[in-house]
């Protein structure tokens, strides 16, 4: 064995396979992943132990992503195995495959591009997230003096609007009081359960669902929650719109609402509307939506903060586009005068290639392939797509990979470089590139220059600011605390 393994960072052994490694390793999942794929030429064949099964290959080698993702993707989908760990997304576009996933594609991407009403709705629910929670919370704890977990309260004001969104309901997560709300609670811990299952072999867990015991007993409290939370919100929903001759709140129209208010015929009713199809398509959505944009935003509050020269060169941007009296008032640009923030852009960028919130994109193979690398897969075989592997690669950016350095997202002529879909995915690209992208940039760029214009976000000193090992997610392992200062023009 010694000899069979004398060139692989990690050892076969018989029975557990490389099992040990990954165990060892589970602290610095996405690092040791990185480690693989580099050490193998981008694409790394994962043994697991003999019984059961939990082998896997794992590719950061951007023409095989291409591949996957785009020129060969009707082989590859989400997968039965992958459904069956994330059972709780029911038959949601996160999880679905083949007709299941291609009408609800079609339906949710008719909705986010094409749907005026929707789009009024969307702004309209962020604008007011942000100036009726994000910003008074902030004053209030710059007024107190005191640090906060910038975070949590990021969190908390994506959970609060990506629930708008689907469901029409504001949880209210973000206030001063931080108060701790059994449904994010729960989704937060139905996500983490999810994660222990993609770690232990299929057996341990299903023993454990069927005995109702450690995790799984944990995982059917939060489903409950979840559950409970969101048949309410269709409920009431149907019960307003049933009681409601014509359509009194006619500027709300989230998910839900749309779904119940389309004339018959259109693509939206096409599916029926039952109450479990609702419950699996807003359970997506949330899912999808809610730790994404946050994580995009801590990076780069933690990175700004570390690298104060591009910090400035940020804030330069933003009083050039800006009205010239900063009194105070937030600040609403369209997506045109967005583009105008090349910089601002190109730091976001860049915080995504280091720091991309989906680490990982999961894939099966449906047939058998040859990987343009060369490596062949065999049927149903897990595929992992390491994004943070990609982000981290000097094939791909070249010796100073591991700078934190914007400029190279911009051309001489001062415009954003495009780089091709394959080198940089982190929303994925392809027929199931993320439904969310555009929306995702336009609020994160909204969101930093509304704070930076008014205040100082100040890193609270002598903490380790670190990736958590107990995400899906690219959290941070222990928050991100800062303080505010008001902003001094
Ligand atoms: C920085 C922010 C975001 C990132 C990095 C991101 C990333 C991703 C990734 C990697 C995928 C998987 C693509 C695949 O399966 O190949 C995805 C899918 C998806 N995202 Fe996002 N996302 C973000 C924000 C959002 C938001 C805010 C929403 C909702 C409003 C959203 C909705 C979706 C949906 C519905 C899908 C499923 C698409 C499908 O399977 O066809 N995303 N996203």
């Amino acid at each position: 064995h010694r000899l069979k393994n004398r060139n692989s960072l990690v050892t076969n052994w018989p029975i557990v396979g490389m099992l040990p490694a990954l165990v060892s390793n589970s602290d610095r999942i996405f690092d040791f992943l990185t480690d693989m794929a580099t050490s193998h030429g981008g694409t790394f064949k994962f043994k697991g132990p003999w019984f059961p099964s939990l082998d896997f290959v794992v590719t950061s080698h951007p023409l095989n992503v291409n591949h996957i993702l785009c020129r060969n993707h009707g082989n590859y989908e989400k997968g039965p195995e992958f459904r069956e760990i994330f059972e709780p997304f029911g038959e949601g576009i996160v999880t679905s495959d083949s007709h299941v996933w291609k009408s609800q594609r079609k339906v949710l991407q008719s909705l986010t591009k094409n749907n005026k009403k929707y789009a009024m709705y969307l702004d309209r629910i962020f604008w007011k997230k942000l100036e009726k929670s994000l910003i008074p919370v902030l004053e209030h704890v710059m007024k107190l003096g005191v640090e906060v977990d910038l975070e949590n309260l990021l969190q908390r004001f994506d959970y609060d609007h990506i629930c708008l969104l689907a469901l029409g309901i504001d949880p209210n997560t973000l206030s001063v009081e931080f108060p701790n709300v059994p449904s994010k609670v729960a989704f937060d811990e139905v996500e983490e359960v999810l994660l222990y299952r993609n770690l232990v072999p299929k057996m341990v867990w299903k023993i454990q669902r069927w005995l109702q015991i450690g995790e799984e007993k944990k995982l059917s409290k939060g489903l409950k929650i979840v559950d409970d939370f969101v048949y309410g919100c269709i409920s009431s929903r149907r019960e307003k719109l049933r009681s409601e001759t014509t359509m009194e709140d006619d500027d709300q129209f989230d998910l839900l609402t749309a779904f119940m208010v389309e004339e018959e015929g259109s693509e939206m009713s096409a599916f029926g509307k039952s109450d479990k199809f609702l419950r699996d398509t807003a359970y997506s959505f949330v899912t999808a939506g809610k730790d994404t944009i946050n994580i995009g935003l801590t990076w780069f509050f933690w990175l700004i903060a570390t690298h104060p020269s591009v910090g400035n060169k940020i804030l330069e941007e933003i009083k050039a586009n800006s009205p010239t009296s900063n009194d105070g008032n937030l600040v609403s640009f369209s997506v045109e005068e967005l583009n105008k923030f090349v910089y601002l852009h190109a730091t976001l960028c860049e915080t995504l290639r280091l720091y991309p919130p989906v680490p990982v994109n999961n894939k099966s193979s449906i047939e058998s392939d040859v990987l343009p690398s060369g490596d062949r897969v065999g049927r149903n075989t897990r595929i992992l797509l390491s994004v943070y592997s990609m982000g981290r690669s000097e094939e791909i950016w070249g010796e100073d990979y591991l700078e934190f350095k914007p400029e190279r997202w911009i051309s001489e002529l001062g415009n954003i470089v495009q780089k091709p879909s394959y080198v940089f995915v982190p929303f994925g690209a392809g027929p199931r590139v993320c439904l969310g992208k555009d929306m995702s940039f336009k609020q994160m760029k909204t969101v930093v220059i509304n704070v930076l214009r008014n205040y100082q976000v100040e890193l609270v000193e002598n903490q380790t600011v670190a990736l958590s090992s107990k995400a899906i997610a690219l959290h941070t392992e222990h928050g991100l605390k800062v303080r505010i200062k008001k902003r001094c023009v």
